[in-house]
């Protein structure tokens, strides 16, 4: 195995290398301090719980003398999941910088001319499932719930998954740019601006989103965008349940914890959310990245509170299994130093065919026709990298 770092010679190990290097399976990982890049596989190991994997990732990594271990979390990481949490030991790691500003000077790819598009459910649908959700809300211990929808887009030819990832790291500066191979040659790959939790010696971060309004072209527009979800109620209650619970979950690991005690706004190119940086100091520095990831997961931003009510709501209300869309993908090395981003902004790529998701956050406050928009504007992160101009 052979980690390899950038370096000043005639080839240096640029971000725009490891993107020329990467294949779909590999592992690629860009966010605003490096670009890592996991090719092949050494080692895979799953298992249905992350926080039970993270002790045996720990010692495959001191067995094996090897860096780092990557992969993915799916979204329901209980014994009813269908899709386990992957772990995988890369043959060969590369480290480069930051992809960006250089990023901006890469050439679009060419993803392919679709040949059919589906949302699932239909729109209406999930208009009547944020109904229901809402019903749900008023009359049980429930006080948030996160409801998804899917884009599924059929092409004549493979889709190419390095020519989306690739779109996607010239798109998205700001946040964590990835890819990851699932079972069956298929590629989960994304764009997601959600830290779940970052750990560097006892340092740990989260920077948990909640609360949205898209982006638009049009700078008026777009700034009272932004005002109009600094200023909304729904948008804050929909925060502070987040907020909370990942307070609540850091707070027995960390000697010292502390937050804004209001979000401010994080931008993508497609959307505003509300964020708030959280900061802690872990009591216990054995605690490895993944574990804290395990520990978390899965945070009000993608699944709701009480959890287990909001997970079985999402399931009966969804007509599919979220697999890895809504989990968290990252990187943990030998030290139990590494990132954990919340996988969204993604699609799951499958031959000639992918699949995109986008939920949004469900409080008494919401209202289905704008759950439905919120969606649509979360596509768009997907849309924009397959040069797609579509607004489903
Ligand atoms: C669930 C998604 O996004 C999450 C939900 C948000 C919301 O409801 O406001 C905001 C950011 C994300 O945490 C998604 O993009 O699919």
């Amino acid at each position: 195995m052979t980690v390899t770092h950038e370096r000043r010679d005639t080839h240096p190990l640029t971000p725009e290398r490891l993107l020329d290097s990467y294949v779909a399976g590999d592992f690629f990982f860009a966010t605003r301090q490096h670009t890592i890049l996991g090719i092949g596989r050494r080692e895979v190991l799953t298992a249905v719980d992350p926080a039970r994997l993270a002790d045996t990732v720990a010692a495959e990594l001191t067995d094996l003398g090897a860096p780092l271990a990557v992969g993915v979390l799916p979204f329901d990481t209980t014994a009813s999941g269908t899709s386990p949490t992957r772990i995988v030991v890369p043959r060969d790691v590369r480290i480069a910088g930051p992809a960006h500003p250089a990023a901006a000077t890469l050439t679009r790819r060419t993803v392919g001319v679709p040949i059919g598009v589906r949302a699932v459910p239909h729109p209406a649908r999930h208009e009547e499932a944020v109904a229901r959700a809402l019903t749900e809300l008023r009359h049980r211990d429930l006080r948030k719930v996160v409801l998804a929808r899917a884009l599924d887009v059929e092409f004549a030819d493979p889709v190419p998954a390095e020519a989306v990832l690739r779109n996607l790291v010239r798109d998205n500066p700001e946040g964590y740019t990835y890819a990851a191979g699932l079972p069956a040659g298929r590629v989960l790959v994304g764009a997601t601006p959600e830290l779940l939790i970052s750990r560097r010696g006892t340092r740990v971060f989260a920077h948990p989103h909640g609360g949205s309004a898209p982006r638009s072209a049009d700078p008026a527009t777009d700034a009272a965008n932004a005002e109009a979800l600094l200023a909304s109620e729904k948008d804050h209650a929909e925060h502070a349940v987040l907020r909370e619970a990942v307070l609540e979950a850091l707070r027995p690991l960390c000697r010292s914890l502390t937050a804004p005690d209001t979000p401010s706004l994080a931008a993508t190119p497609t959307m505003w959310h509300l964020g708030t940086t959280i900061a802690g100091e872990l009591v216990d520095p054995d605690i490895s990245a993944l574990r804290l990831a395990a520990e978390l997961h899965p945070t009000p931003a993608i699944c709701g509170t009480p959890t287990d009510t909001a997970r079985g709501l999402a399931r009966r209300l969804e007509p599919f299994d979220r697999g890895y869309y809504a989990g968290a993908v990252g990187w943990v090395d030998a030290a139990g130093d590494g990132e954990w981003a919340v996988a969204i902004r993604c699609a799951e790529v499958a031959d000639h065919s992918l699949r995109m998701y986008a939920g949004g956050g469900i409080v008494a406050a919401s209202e289905p026709a704008a759950e439905l928009a919120e969606t649509s504007a979360k596509f768009q992160t997907l849309l924009r990298a397959m040069g797609l101009d579509l607004d489903f």
